[in-house]
Parts: structure tokens; sequence; C-alpha cells
């Protein structure tokens, strides 16, 4: 079998459970030899209150210590302007066997949005996605899809792992009105938080 690889973009703004179960989950289900999660410079499509990329990835090191077959890239914090998937995928593809199989992870929002992405048929030609159930996202999930024709009926496929209805958004408000987000987000991460007075109102 060819070696298969998951790649993990996201703002992780910050990272949460929601995140570590889903990239847990595609590494097992899909035999992925191991998981690089990708925390972007500047996310497209996202106009939204980011802190600095260098917490972020600070705060996607600490939550991944210890797992072995978790690992993280800086190449989309060290590349300038937006950071698109398919430049990222064409660059990793540069450093990879040509029979490795690279396998995007998301949840269902993003693959809504995915008919959005830049040059989106490219790149779902250049990887597999593999998405995790978010809860809202199921109806316009079919129509995405069949954007993609065949391509996407054979390359977006579903991961089987409970709904969890998490997200970064809910969590920066926790913190913002002094409430614990404790379990939610891991402690080592935690204490970063805490220490940068990240998210505070
Ligand atoms: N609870 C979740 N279940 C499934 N997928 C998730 C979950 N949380 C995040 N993801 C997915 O992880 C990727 C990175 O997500 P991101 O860092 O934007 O987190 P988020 O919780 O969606 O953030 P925000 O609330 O700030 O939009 C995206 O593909 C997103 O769909
Ligand atoms: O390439 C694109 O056009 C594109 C548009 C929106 C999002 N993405 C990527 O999708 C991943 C999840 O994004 P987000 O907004 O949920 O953090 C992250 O790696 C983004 O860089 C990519």
């Amino acid at each position: 079998m060819s070696k298969r690889i998951g790649i993990f973009g996201g703002s992780f703004n910050p990272i949460h459970i929601g995140h570590l179960v889903i990239a847990e989950a595609a590494w097992q289900e899909f035999g992925l030899e191991k998981v690089l999660f990708i925390p972007s410079g500047d996310t497209p499509n996202k106009d939204m209150h980011h802190i600095d990329k260098h917490l972020r990835y600070n705060m996607v090191q600490k939550a991944i210590e210890g797992n072995e077959h978790f690992d993280i890239s800086p190449i989309e914090r060290e590349r300038e302007g937006p950071s698109y998937t398919v430049d990222t995928i064409r660059l990793l593809r540069t450093s990879l066997s040509h029979d490795c199989q690279i396998f995007f992870i998301c949840g269902t929002d993003a693959i809504v949005d995915l008919p959005n992405w830049k040059y989106n048929k490219e790149l779902l030609d250049s990887c597999d996605f593999i998405a995790a159930s978010r809860p809202g996202s199921e109806i316009q999930l079919e129509e995405s899809i069949r954007f993609f024709g065949e391509t996407g009926i054979k390359k977006i496929h579903p991961l089987n792992t409970p709904e969890l209805d998490i997200s970064s958004t809910k969590l920066r408000e926790l913190i913002a009105n002094k409430k614990s987000a404790r379990y939610f987000i891991p402690d080592n991460v935690l204490t970063y938080i805490k220490k940068y007075h990240l998210y505070e109102a």
C-alpha cells in the first residue's frame, strides 16, 4: 500500500479537543502514517480577530506534545500572503514520494465552503479530503460534493467519529467571559493562554 499522510490545516485560534479528536480518528480510520498540523499564517476568507500566527503555532505545538504520530509544519506561518491550501499541498508534494497519498483533514463546514477555495478543482485532484461531521452543514454538504461531480464522491471521505459541537469561537467567548475552558483545551495550552492573557476581554 502507498504511504498515506494526513494534513490538518486550520487557524487553531485556539486549538481545542475537537481538532485533536478528529486528527486522531482520521489517523486511525484511514491508516495514516502521521498527521501534519499546519497552522495558517493568514487564513483565507476568514474575517476574524486572529491572534498572532506565532502564538497560534506555539499552542498547536504544545497541544500535540507526546503524540508520536502528530507533527507540525511552519510552512504557512512562514509564507507571506493568504495561506491557500492549493499552494501548501503543491509545496508539500515536492518533498514527498510521488506515490504518497495526501489526505486533507477538515470539518464538513470546510467542505461546504470548498467550492469557494482557490483552484479548488486542482486541489481536489492533488489530494483526498477527510471530513468530520459538524452540526449544521448536512444539506449544503451534499450540494458541495455534487459540485465536484464524480471526483467529489470519490475523494471526499466522511470520518466516522462522534460529532463534537465545539468551536474556537465559543471557547474565545468563554475565556473573554472569564468562564472555564478547562477540558475543552489541553491544560498546557490553557496555561499558555493565561500566561499571555490571550482572548481576555
Ligand atoms: N468540533 C469540530 N468538529 C469537526 N471539525 C472541526 C471542529 N472544530 C474545527 N473543525 C475543523 O478543523 C479545521 C480548523 O478549524 P478552525 O481552526 O477554524 O477551528 P474552528 O473551531 O472552526 O474555529 P472558529 O470558531 O474560529 O471558526 C476546519 O476544517 C474545521 O472545520
Ligand atoms: O485555499 C483556500 O482558498 C482556503 C480557503 C479557506 C480555508 N482554507 C484552509 O482551510 C483550513 C481551515 O480553515 P479555517 O478557516 O477553518 O481555519 C485552513 O488550513 C485554511 O488555510 C483554504
